[in-house]
């Protein structure tokens, strides 16, 4: 008995292997379906030697399908050996001695489209989670250089004061106000008269938090000089670091604080000086933090990302502390969840399945990809560091591997130390966000978040997979953290189209996983698995040119697929088929309702002719020097919960929304083509039905334009709808001009 409880002491984690028999058999069942309707149009098109030559839109579809059926292999790859982390913190308390300091990094970068408020939750629900609070500290990044933000952080360390007792004293579910106080948690709790009066009191403390907070004006704020004057004159592309000490518990003894420490940084920022969006930020964090309070381990989260499960950190621990070879614990990552999400995930973007199906799957290879939120880390990686003598003695600490190192400094007598690292030029000639594989195959030097993609965090986790580290993924229940979903049409497409964007400069550039897999440590199938997210935008060349086929034949009177009559008939219509039934079969089993199913159907359809495939432009400009990407930053929300007012309301929340960019230009497009090869199509099949030629369209040709119109509906609506909902004129004009020139196509081809 004395042994086994020791051991089960000592078991932070379980790494648990998920049965999905009946599952891989569905998975062989497409791919048959798959290759049966491949070989079946190669055999005709051989058999079709003798006389003319094959029709060239039966090889474009071939083509296509052989693309599908790769696609298809992959992501078996990433589905096959699922695998699930359970996670037992409260083992943890036993070793509470034991456990590491953890440095809390946010990134904020517009006030507009970031209120301050929502950031303000995210801190505060940091600050509130179950961990010794003197091994916390919290640094945000202002990258909005927001005098706003900035007073905002100032005004909420006062309520923290008070917010993070009262959560902890009675153990507050829920750590981020702005959802705990519209809960019904704390109204029907079991609630005796001293906890009511504090949550009264509470309650009406945070509202003036929040007034306070909304009428903070920032022309008046700057004038106040004091604490803002540095502000003063401040452009946000151009002024130096502004560091403030928000919080300092270094000088308090464990029992009187309260509080882990907090400080806000606005970056110097200078137009002579690429500022690498959020990879920029974050080694700004990671240096500032590294002289001041030097954690060995990260925890990163975005503006909107609050902590809604007060564990996190404890539950993140036991997976990174929980194995016994450390190469486990490259990262933790958690799924992305969202908060005030709109009922049935009308924009495609609350990535539910995904997570639970392709993620538990790719937890199960090397490990979760890095997600950019959520993610504790070791800081193991750094070398080559810059001149600062601080931070190389820090990182001197965190490479000796003492997780337990004290690190005690002044934080006030090392404001300067971390303005210099902080600054424009501080990376210059260092290995600081270093793109490439780095002089060449042998040396391979990383240090901080990875520049050159949009998607730094991929590319970041990418790199770290490559240099022979796993990573964990944490899904506890509650979940770790929750954001905000972009909602609107312009908004969710725009950020489908920085990711893809991003996944694609990894693809071309010496990142590609490819590369990492022959010359670094990246496993095969993690490699395969990367491929599935990086390819996303040369997708939508295939997905686009099989969405075209349908309209093309009904337009030049052929056909692509086999008619009613022929053998290979019954191919195409049970790969239709079973291929819905599988992907709905997903959503029931994730317990995802089936207008939601529907919806992302739909979405992804929507997703790869507009935001894929303008990313695959943009990224072609700027190979050709033409342009350059820059990282549009997503509107977040600070409503806990969708408008409840009305029924009416609530369903045009979920209505697409449009505006003039280019996005909207290819979907509307293809509207318009399927429209007008419907018409045509059926005219001729009505009225010219005795002269029909044998190649002529069937009934598949019109299956799949109909097909594509209930796909692409909400660009239907779109095309009539008024204000938002319509699709303005300029866009229309153009997918007019391509719509011409496609037919025109189709007419002399
Ligand atoms: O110049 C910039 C631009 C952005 N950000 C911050 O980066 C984060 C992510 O931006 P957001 O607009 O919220 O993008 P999302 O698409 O929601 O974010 C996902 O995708 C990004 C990569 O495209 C990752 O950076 C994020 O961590 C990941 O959550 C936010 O906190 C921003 O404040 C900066 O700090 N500086
Ligand atoms: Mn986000």
């Amino acid at each position: 008995m004395a042994s086994a409880s020791a051991e089960t002491k000592l078991r932070l984690q379980e790494r648990v292997p998920l049965r999905r028999t009946a599952w891989k058999f569905a998975d062989l069942a497409v791919l048959s379906l798959l290759l049966a309707l491949a070989a079946s149009r190669a055999a005709s098109l051989l058999g079709n030697v003798d006389g003319e030559a094959p029709p060239r839109c039966w090889l474009v579809a071939l083509v296509c399908e052989v693309w599908f059926t790769l696609m298809w292999l992959l992501n078996m790859n990433g589905k096959w050996n699922p695998v699930r982390f359970d996670t037992f913190p409260e083992r943890l308390s036993e070793r509470i001695d034991e456990l590491p300091a953890v440095d809390l990094f946010v990134t904020t970068a517009d006030p507009k489209l970031e209120p301050p408020l929502v950031t303000v939750n995210t801190v505060l629900s940091l600050l509130a989670v179950d961990y010794p609070v003197h091994k916390l500290a919290c640094y945000v990044s202002d990258d909005g250089c927001s005098p706003v933000t900035f007073y905002a952080l100032r005004e909420a360390v006062e309520f923290a004061r008070l917010w993070v007792p009262f959560c902890k004293r009675h153990d507050v579910k829920v750590r981020a106000p702005f959802v705990y106080f519209p809960s019904s948690e704390a109204r029907s709790g079991t609630a005796d008269d001293v906890f009511l009066s504090e949550w009264t009191s509470m309650k009406s403390e945070y509202e003036n938090l929040v007034t306070r907070i909304e009428n903070a004006d920032e022309g008046s704020l700057v004038r106040r000089g004091g604490e803002f004057a540095e502000f003063l004159g401040a452009e946000r592309r151009n002024h130096p670091t502004i560091i403030k000490i928000l919080w300092d518990n270094s000088k308090r003894s464990t029992a009187e604080e309260v509080l882990p420490g907090l400080v806000y940084i606005s970056r110097e920022k200078s137009p002579r000086h690429h500022h690498h969006f959020k990879a920029g930020a974050m080694n700004v964090l990671t240096r500032v933090s590294a002289v001041l309070t030097n954690a060995p381990i990260m925890l990163n989260v975005d503006c909107d990302m609050f902590a809604n499960n007060p564990q996190v950190v404890l539950h993140a621990m036991c997976l990174l502390l929980g194995f016994d070879d450390e190469v486990h614990s490259g990262f933790v990552q958690s799924p992305q969840r969202f908060y005030g999400g709109l009922k049935d995930d009308p924009f495609g973007n609350q990535m539910e399945v995904i997570f639970q199906k392709l993620g538990w799957g790719i937890a199960g290879l090397q490990g979760m990809f890095y997600g950019g939120t959520g993610s504790p880390s070791y800081k193991e990686l750094q070398k080559k560091f810059g001149t600062s003598k601080e931070l190389i003695e820090s990182a001197r600490t965190i490479i000796s591997g003492d997780m337990l190192a004290a690190h005690t400094v002044d934080i006030p007598s090392r404001i300067e130390a971390a303005k210099e690292v902080s600054s424009c030029n501080y990376e210059t000639g260092t290995c600081w966000g270093q793109e490439n594989l780095l002089q060449g195959i042998t040396i391979y030097f990383q240090v901080g978040w990875v520049y050159g993609s949009m998607t730094e965090d991929i590319l970041t986790g990418q790199r770290i997979h490559a240099a022979g580290w796993r990573s964990a993924f944490l899904n506890p229940d509650p979940p770790a953290f929750l954001g905000s979903a972009p909602t609107g049409g312009p908004a969710s497409l725009t950020q489908y189209k920085r990711w893809a964007t991003g996944l694609f400069e990894i693809l071309i550039s010496w990142n590609n996983p490819i590369l990492l897999w022959i010359l670094k440590r990246l496993e095969f199938r993690q490699c395969l698995a990367y491929l599935i997210m990086n390819m996303q935008s040369m997708r939508s060349i295939f997905e686009l040119s099989y969405a075209l086929l349908g309209p093309y034949c009904l337009l030049a009177n052929k056909s692509f697929l086999p008619k009613a009559s022929e053998p290979g008939f019954g191919f195409p219509i049970a790969l239709f088929l079973v291929y819905n039934i599988y992907t709905f079969m997903e959503y029931m089993d994730c317990r995802v309702s089936a207008r939601a199913w529907w919806n992302n159907q739909r979405m992804q359809r929507i997703t790869s002719a507009s935001s894929w495939l303008l990313a695959f432009l943009t990224v072609l400009l700027k190979t050709l020097g033409l342009s350059e990407t820059v990282f549009e930053v997503t509107r977040k929300d600070n409503k806990s919960t969708p408008d409840e007012d009305d029924s009416a309301e609530d369903a045009d929340l979920g209505r697409f929304t449009f505006d003039s960019s280019p996005v909207f230009i290819p979907p509307t497009a293809l509207m318009i083509v399927n429209i007008v090869a419907i018409s045509i199509g059926a005219w001729r099949a009505v009225f010219a039905m005795v002269g029909g030629v044998p190649s002529g369209p069937g009934v598949g040709e019109f299956v799949c334009c109909g097909w594509l119109l209930l796909c692409f509906w909400p660009f239907m609506r779109g095309l009539v709808g008024k204000g938002n909902y319509g699709i303005p004129w300029s866009v229309k004009l153009k997918a007019g001009a391509l719509v011409a020139a496609f037919m025109h196509f189709c007419r002399t081809n």
